[in-house]
């Protein structure tokens, strides 16, 4: 009989408790070497990526590349994130994505690298597939989405069209239109009645509507003084803001979301279903309007009928779709470009007051030579509208524009495919098919482009004598470069010192206290909260003082 409480017993369940110990302790060594082994692990993987950090600019993780840095930056101001990692890498970095992704690409702000890309090799350095299937559905062929023939029939027809007397004169019309009956009225209202006003959004309204009556010779009076909704321009905003949101995800994850209709690309569908059918009702009418001989008589000379009188390779009128795609690509051109370019310019001109009163005297020295004013006696400044001459004479407010695009670009980055291998001027190895993004807002904060006061607003920089010197187009690239320079550079200065010119002589714009101001991440450089800004009405003293000041130095 065994007796449960022998010490033989005893021993035995002693020595299986002091086995399970052993193993429970062994188990546990196991556990800690393993863990051990996984601290090893992610040591040497954080100082492996970190160190790859020092040399690419940026950490490489393995799988994720460097898209921890990326969420991180997008987290902050991404635009500044960029131009940090560009000035630690000289200039240009090899952005790594996930390996999932279709993020890869090269980044650069080096001026040799954008004469490269954008004129001595345009033909290896087109918009590409990549960029052309994710703004397909918005911009369709039009000359901001087209490569090759189809960009260059688009862009040589509008190239005679923008350099005609006859578009200059619609321009220049429309323009003095909007500004006196609608623009200055608005501003006057607010000022009267006290309130504070989104200057960028009243800018937008502006040329929308003018870039509108350019290329479709139809006014869609989003500039009433009552601000309205314009169905038309909210579904173009929702429009160009899902487009976005498709160059921050994988093609495979939005093209996903498009089978379903989910969540940004079904916002996508439905607003670009609002621009098509306001587009398509403006053709529609047009051609019944052309086919009438009477109507014929009236010579239209907007965009649209100008491209309506072409035809295609076949001889064949182009088709609905394509008038369609030419008008909404010129819309996207000229219309955030020049507002959001003004109003970074307002901004910078609340911040440099004596900036602001250079800019008042030379429009006063300007409006001072008119025969009927060398006494120096402008009985209201109200009536007083600027002619095309005296706004050309404006080579201080024109510097200061461009000192404005210089630190926020309206177009803060851009892209480019390589359709060959080849090698940029810095050295970087491109290989085809290699995404190339070039760092338009990174490029105006570089030292060695600008020196060491590149960070600040000086508009002394373009002058020379007083006369405004133009920078070389790969240095100072907001409007582009090489045969895509932007075809509407003149037509937006001439808009923007008009409105700048008109505003500040009659204005003192003041941006309301705490207002916050950051810039929004789109295709164009909206500033994310918009400006709100209270206008104080200008004294007639002040502007007399000026008037009255003879052959002033602006310098
Ligand atoms: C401050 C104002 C403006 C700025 C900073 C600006 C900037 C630019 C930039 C950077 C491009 C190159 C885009 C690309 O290829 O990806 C461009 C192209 C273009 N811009 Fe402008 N733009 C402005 C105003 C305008 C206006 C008012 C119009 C016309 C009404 C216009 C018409 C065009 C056109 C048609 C192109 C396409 C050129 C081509 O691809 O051949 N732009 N612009």
């Amino acid at each position: 009989m065994i007796n449960l409480n022998s010490p033989t017993m005893n021993f035995t369940s002693s020595t299986s408790d002091g086995e399970d110990f052993i193993s429970r302790q062994l188990f546990f060594l196991k556990d800690l070497q393993i863990i051990e082994l996984f601290l090893a692990v992610l040591v040497f993987v954080t100082i492996h990526s970190l160190r790859q950090g020092k040399h690419q600019g940026l950490p490489v993780w393995p799988f994720l590349g460097m898209l921890p840095s990326l969420v991180a930056g997008l987290r902050c101001n991404m635009y500044e994130w960029i131009s940090d990692v560009l000035r630690r890498q000289n200039g240009t970095f090899i952005f790594k994505g996930p390996w999932f992704s279709s993020l890869q690409c090269v980044v650069t702000s080096d001026p040799r690298n954008l004469e490269h890309l954008l004129k001595t090799k345009f033909s290896v350095f087109p918009k590409g597939p990549y960029f052309r299937d994710t703004m397909r559905d918005l911009l369709g062929d039009g000359i901001f989405n087209a490569d090759d023939e189809t960009w260059q029939r688009q862009r040589k027809t509008a190239s005679i069209e923008f350099h005609s007397a006859k578009f200059r004169q619609l321009t220049t019309e429309s323009l003095l239109e909007l500004v006196h009956k609608r623009l200055l009225p608005v501003l006057e209202k607010a000022m009267k009645n006290s309130i504070s006003v989104d200057l960028q959004d009243i800018l937008l309204r502006l040329t929308f509507d003018n870039v509108c009556m350019i290329a479709f010779g139809v006014d869609p009076g989003c500039l009433h003084p009552d601000l309205p909704e314009i169905p038309f321009a909210k579904a173009f905003e929702d429009a160009t803001e899902a487009t976005v949101m498709r160059f921050v995800m994988p093609t495979c994850v939005w093209k996903t979301m498009k089978f379903f209709n989910l969540g940004t690309e079904k916002k996508l569908k439905t607003s670009i279903k609002g621009v098509d059918e306001f587009a398509e009702e403006v053709i529609r009418t047009r051609k019944k309007e052309l086919s009438l001989k009477e109507q014929n008589k009236k010579q239209r000379s907007d965009l649209l009928t100008v491209f309506m009188g072409l035809t295609d390779e076949q001889g064949q009128p182009f088709s609905n779709k394509f008038l369609q795609d030419i008008c909404v690509n010129f819309i996207l051109a000229g219309r955030d470009t020049s507002s959001v370019a003004l109003s970074w310019f307002f901004w910078l001109l609340n911040k440099n007051p004596d900036i602001e009163e250079k800019i008042l005297s030379e429009i006063c020295k300007i409006i001072g030579e008119r025969g009927d004013m060398r006494n120096g006696d402008l009985k209201n400044s109200n009536e007083l509208i600027f002619r095309p001459e005296e706004i050309k004479k404006m080579d201080y407010l024109h510097a200061s524009l461009s000192e404005a695009l210089r630190l926020y670009p309206s177009v803060p980055v851009d892209h480019k495919e390589v359709v060959e291998d080849d090698i940029f001027p810095d050295g970087t190895v491109l290989k085809k098919g290699t995404k190339v993004i070039y760092a338009i807002y990174s490029m105006g904060r570089m030292e060695a482009i600008w020196g060491k006061d590149c960070r600040e607003f000086k508009p002394e920089r373009w002058l020379r004598d007083g006369r405004f010197m133009s920078e070389s187009a790969y240095k100072f690239t907001a409007f582009n470069g090489g045969p895509r320079l932007c075809l509407g550079k003149d037509f937006a200065y001439y808009q923007m010192k008009f409105a700048a010119a008109s505003i500040i002589l009659r204005y003192k714009v003041e941006v309301v206290k705490n207002h916050p101001v950051a810039p929004k991440l789109a295709l164009t450089m909206y500033m994310k909260h918009g400006l709100k800004v209270n206008l104080i009405k200008r004294d007639e003293s002040e502007i007399q003082k000026f008037l009255k000041v003879k052959n002033q130095s602006i310098n």
